[in-house]
């Protein structure tokens, strides 16, 4: 599975349908974010069926009203979201991927998994941070750290941070692990003017097709 962050128009959606993107991301609630989307903009992007919308926001307070607003059938929660949030999502029939964050050798989140299992979520996503940046950092996470976070995990999961088409050997035994569903991705997508790229969209998906569950 391909996941492209970032969509902002229906020419985006169309673009990432054509290389065989799986779940494109919408941004919603990402303050100063390059691809953040006023609400109205987004219910657009995610009433779309192809590729399959995820509402990508950093959002804690009013959560459950933007997702309300934009109408999202699945978010993926980029922050510190606590578990009690995602439960009221998945109460009110939403899809919910929790972002973990890796920094420092270890998963900041990690004692929380358990509680936001039993919250419902439906997937992780493991993306490397950096000092108090979270998402597109440029930072690669450690393929050990992951595999060993995974090996924990219980749960199915995407990876995120700075994964490019060639990257797929340096994680082997993340790609091998039965909950491994593929690869989440903003800035390799992107070309030198930070628009999203055809070329570039489907060397991400042939990179990374054999890895689709
Ligand atoms: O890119 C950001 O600034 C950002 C801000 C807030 C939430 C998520 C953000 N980016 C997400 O980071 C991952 C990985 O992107 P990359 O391939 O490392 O550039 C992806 O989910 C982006 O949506």
């Amino acid at each position: 599975m391909v996941k492209v962050c970032g969509a902002r128009t229906r020419e985006d959606l169309r673009v990432l349908a054509g290389a065989g993107v799986d779940l494109a991301g919408v941004w919603c609630g990402v303050p100063g974010g390059h691809a953040d989307l006023r609400p109205d903009v987004a219910a657009e992007l995610l009433a779309a069926t192809a590729p399959e919308p995820v509402l990508v926001t950093l959002r804690g307070e009013g959560l459950l009203d933007l997702v309300r607003r934009t109408g999202a059938r699945r978010v993926q929660l980029h922050g510190h979201q606590p578990p009690n949030l995602v439960r009221g999502l998945v109460r009110a029939g939403v899809s919910v991927i929790k972002v973990l964050h890796l920094r420092g050798g270890r998963c900041l989140q990690e004692g929380l998994v358990p509680a936001y299992l039993r919250a419902g979520v439906s997937a992780f996503l493991l993306d490397a941070a950096d000092g108090d940046r979270l998402g597109s950092t440029g930072t690669s996470a450690d393929p050990a750290l992951v595999a060993g976070v995974a090996a924990r995990l219980g749960a199915p999961f995407l990876l995120a941070g700075g994964i490019t088409p060639a990257d797929r050997g340096r994680f082997s035994e993340v790609v091998a692990h039965p909950g491994f569903l593929g690869v989440d991705v903003d800035t390799a997508a992107r070309d030198a003017r930070g628009a999203l790229s055809a070329a570039r969209v489907a060397a991400l998906v042939r990179g990374w097709a054999g890895a689709r569950p």
